[in-house]
């Protein structure tokens, strides 16, 4: 373990001392907006099974992949069509993703994900899981009719969203999103509110969490080119990322970051949302940053802009990115953001006549379709 790893907490999410547990979430998020999380419950196993189709997906051929083009943020996103930061690269981000949004719940939107259909991977190695039978530690097995639902089954269930006419779900309670539910419970108590305070105001209503899977090739610019990132510097825009590596190295956080007084209502040009993440404008070079090194056991948490906005920056969207260091790697990340109808407005505990509240209300669904085009425009 690097000294750097070291310094970032270890949050236990099964430890039946919640209110200790809650304490050291608040420490963490006060000072980094990161941490680890321990004990989530989500077996190694499916972790890397998850991982497993994530690599057969993205190395089918870019013909196919394309065929599921990024629509309502589901589907294929190809290599440099994101760019978080463009004013750190005009290239565009090196990462290759793959989103899959709510499967159940969310009325049509279900439909909205793309799949990759049988046709798709008949000639590439992503199928033939023990002939049309899933099996999941012997619990459970299903006959999935065909390779495309069984396909849905194995990417979607990591975050728990359900599939139509599959009877039961054994990793529901042990999946990304149960996780999260946990987490943000246990954030409410470290924010010496009710338990089921973000319950209670909507913000889990029908949540609009979203896996993202990723790919870096790796590739390394060369010195005279502007700089390559595999995902440059940004905040995330939910309550609270899960994020997964396969233990490459690669991502920094700037947790030593403090936004200047004034820069928090100063956005990008066109950004009307006073979320004032351009750091490196008013910061002049972005320091680096802690590297993270990350165990495929343990989730990367990270607080992201509602919840910063919720309590009017004391637990922070902390500015992360990616660098590419010359090796392949895969990541998944699972935002759990609030559900768009939510209003985000600071918590009564978070402000006083001498710290006013630093943002406006915001609906959760305004906020995000604007950093989305601020992202993908
Ligand atoms: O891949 C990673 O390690 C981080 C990804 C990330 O920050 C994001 O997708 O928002
Ligand atoms: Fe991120």
């Amino acid at each position: 373990m690097t000294v750097s790893t070291a310094k970032l907490p270890v949050i236990d999410l099964s430890s039946p001392d919640r209110l200790s547990t809650a304490n050291s979430i608040r420490q963490a998020c006060v000072d980094y907006g990161f941490f680890y999380l321990a004990n989530h419950g989500v077996e190694e196993e499916l972790i890397e099974m998850a991982f497993e189709e994530s690599r057969k997906f993205f190395s089918l051929p870019l013909d196919e992949k394309m065929k599921l083009p990024r629509k309502e943020h589901r589907g294929y996103s190809p290599l440099y069509a994101e760019n978080l930061d463009p004013d750190s690269s005009s290239k565009g981000d090196s990462k290759e993703a793959f989103y899959v949004g709510p499967v159940r719940g969310s009325g049509n939107k279900a439909e909205l994900n793309q799949w990759p259909s049988p046709g798709n991977f008949r000639s590439s190695s992503f199928m033939e899981v023990d002939n049309g039978v899933l099996s999941w530690k012997g619990h459970v097995s299903h006959d999935i009719v065909n390779q495309f639902r069984m396909n849905i089954f194995m990417l979607a269930r990591v975050c728990s969203f359900g599939l139509e006419g599959v009877s039961s779900l054994p990793a529901a309670d042990y999946c990304l999103r149960s996780a999260a539910r946990r987490l943000i419970s246990l954030i409410a108590l470290a924010l010496k509110l009710d338990e089921d305070y973000f319950v209670k105001v909507g913000a889990l209503d029908d949540p609009e969490g979203f896996l993202r899977l990723l790919h870096y090739p790796g590739e390394l610019g060369s010195s005279d080119e502007e700089p390559i990132y595999g995902a440059s510097a940004h905040s995330d825009y939910g309550m609270t990322t899960l994020l997964l590596t396969d233990g490459v190295a690669g991502l920094q956080a700037c947790p030593s970051y403090r936004a200047l007084p004034d820069s928090r209502f100063v956005g990008r040009s066109g950004d009307n949302l006073g979320s004032g993440k351009m750091y490196h404008r008013y910061m002049g070079e972005f320091t680096i940053a802690k590297r993270i090194c990350a165990s495929v056991l343990c989730f990367i948490v990270n607080i992201g802009d509602m919840m910063e906005r919720w309590t009017n920056c004391l637990f922070r969207s902390t500015l992360h990115r990616v660098m590419p260091t010359g090796q392949e790697r895969y990541s998944m990340a699972f935002f759990m953001d609030p559900n768009p109808d939510c209003i985000v407005e600071c918590l009564e505990s978070c402000c006083s006549e001498s710290c006013p509240p630093r943002f406006p209300a915001i609906r959760s669904g305004d906020y995000f379709t604007e950093r989305f085009r601020l992202t993908y425009d």
